[in-house]
């Protein structure tokens, strides 16, 4: 069967997700089969002798010479599925989204099996989140609750789930000056927030590694929380003059009771998947070494049930409360828009900036 354009825009995305570095060799393959896939056959001039990776690409992709577009773009994905195969990516390989991508690469979206599978994608970062992260996940979001999947996960590429807010977003400042930026900041937190709050179907996060800050607390407003045993669940606010958000204020003393979600919130003990299990937050822990194959396993099962049935049962449970995490979501983000422009937090993100501090 060829390939068509959807399983060719899939495989470009899995591509961003391959786990091992795939060397010089497939990699020009594949820039190789791309050109000829999108351009056709070989149109650019030589590049001159001393241009030595210009020119290697232009001899991988010269070397196609007449290669029909749509042969390139079939043999493409193949050979991107070989190299999934083969890499032990943690992501879930699946077929074309019918959805724009989001502008970077930091966040890739996919669906398969009725599941569509946000993932942030900055492992090298430990997939701390960029302002344009924030932005791309409400979209994303958006997208996900229109589309024909019956179920959307969250999850991370690499050895992180997600680091939280990614700290040199506190250096982009505006000409309005550090309060402008905090007031636009608090104004992105309750859009972000809000988008979970609001989300109509079964929202699954599948933490696969640590997991810190912000990208814990939304935890407590998804439906479903499966855990690697080797995720950790870290909210160090006070060590970073912070306060809590993503409505943790209530939905972790709800989960918990009030004397563990103080430990939590106000002194940043961090919990292990297992702790985390027992006090509420995660739903299942899974042995590391079966983890992505278990919860796949699951997920696909119950993405199986009739979609809106689960819809509406969400909405049920969720409508109960909604006002409510609106009202905590919007308190929460005009605390933290103060709590920004404190010597505290100010001190504590200089410090993890000039490297002096870890968590
Ligand atoms: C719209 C705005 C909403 C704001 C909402 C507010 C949210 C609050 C929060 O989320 S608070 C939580 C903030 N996060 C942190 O404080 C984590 C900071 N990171 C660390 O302490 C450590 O990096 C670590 C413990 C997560 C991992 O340590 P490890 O030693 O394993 O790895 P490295 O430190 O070497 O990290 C690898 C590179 O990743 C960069 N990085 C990691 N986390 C962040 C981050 N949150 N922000 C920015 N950059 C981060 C780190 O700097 C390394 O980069 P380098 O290789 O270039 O040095």
């Amino acid at each position: 069967m060829r390939a068509s354009q959807e399983d060719f825009e899939n495989a470009t995305n899995q591509v961003k997700l391959l786990k091992k570095d795939p060397g010089n060799e497939v990699k020009l393959k594949l820039y190789a089969l791309y050109k000829q896939a999108t351009e056709g056959p070989c149109n650019v001039p030589k590049p001159g002798v001393l241009d030595f990776i210009n020119k290697a690409k232009w001899d991988a992709w010269n070397a196609l010479g007449s290669l029909p577009k749509e042969t390139a773009r079939h043999n493409y994905v193949d050979l991107v599925s070989s190299l999934s195969a083969s890499s032990e990516s943690s992501i879930q390989v699946t077929p074309a989204a019918d959805r724009k991508q989001p502008g970077s690469d930091a966040l890739v979206v996919t669906s398969q099996d009725g599941i569509t599978t946000i993932t942030l994608n900055r492992p090298d970062k430990k997939n701390a989140l960029t302002t344009q992260m924030y932005h791309d996940i409400m979209l994303a979001l958006e997208a996900a609750s229109k589309d024909d999947s019956a179920i959307t996960v969250l999850t991370g590429n690499g050895d992180y789930y997600c680091s939280g807010n990614d700290l040199t977003n506190f250096t982009d400042i505006p000409p309005g000056g550090v309060e402008e930026k905090a007031r636009s900041g608090a104004v992105l937190l309750r859009d972000f927030v809000d988008r979970f709050i609001d989300f109509p179907k079964p929202l699954v996060a599948v933490v696969n590694g640590p997991a810190v800050g912000i990208s814990v607390t939304i935890l407590g407003l998804f439906d479903i929380v499966y855990a690697t045993d080797r995720a950790t669940f870290h909210t160090p606010f006070s060590h970073l003059g912070q306060s809590p958000e993503g409505c943790s204020s209530y939905t972790f003393p709800k989960i918990m009771g009030p004397s563990k979600a103080t430990e939590m919130l106000v002194f940043g003990k961090k919990l292990t998947a297992r702790e985390a299990c027992t006090q509420g937050l995660v739903t299942e822990v899974f042995p590391d070494s079966t983890f992505q194959k278990e919860v796949w396993v699951r997920l696909k099962a119950y993405s199986k049930l009739p979609p809106n049935a689960m819809r509406i049962s969400k909405q049920v449970i969720r409508n109960t409360e909604k006002e409510k995490l609106h009202a905590i979501n919007a308190e929460e983000s005009n605390i933290l828009r103060e709590r920004w422009l404190s010597d505290e937090c100010m001190n504590a993100v200089v410090s993890f900036l000039s490297k002096k501090a870890k968590l």
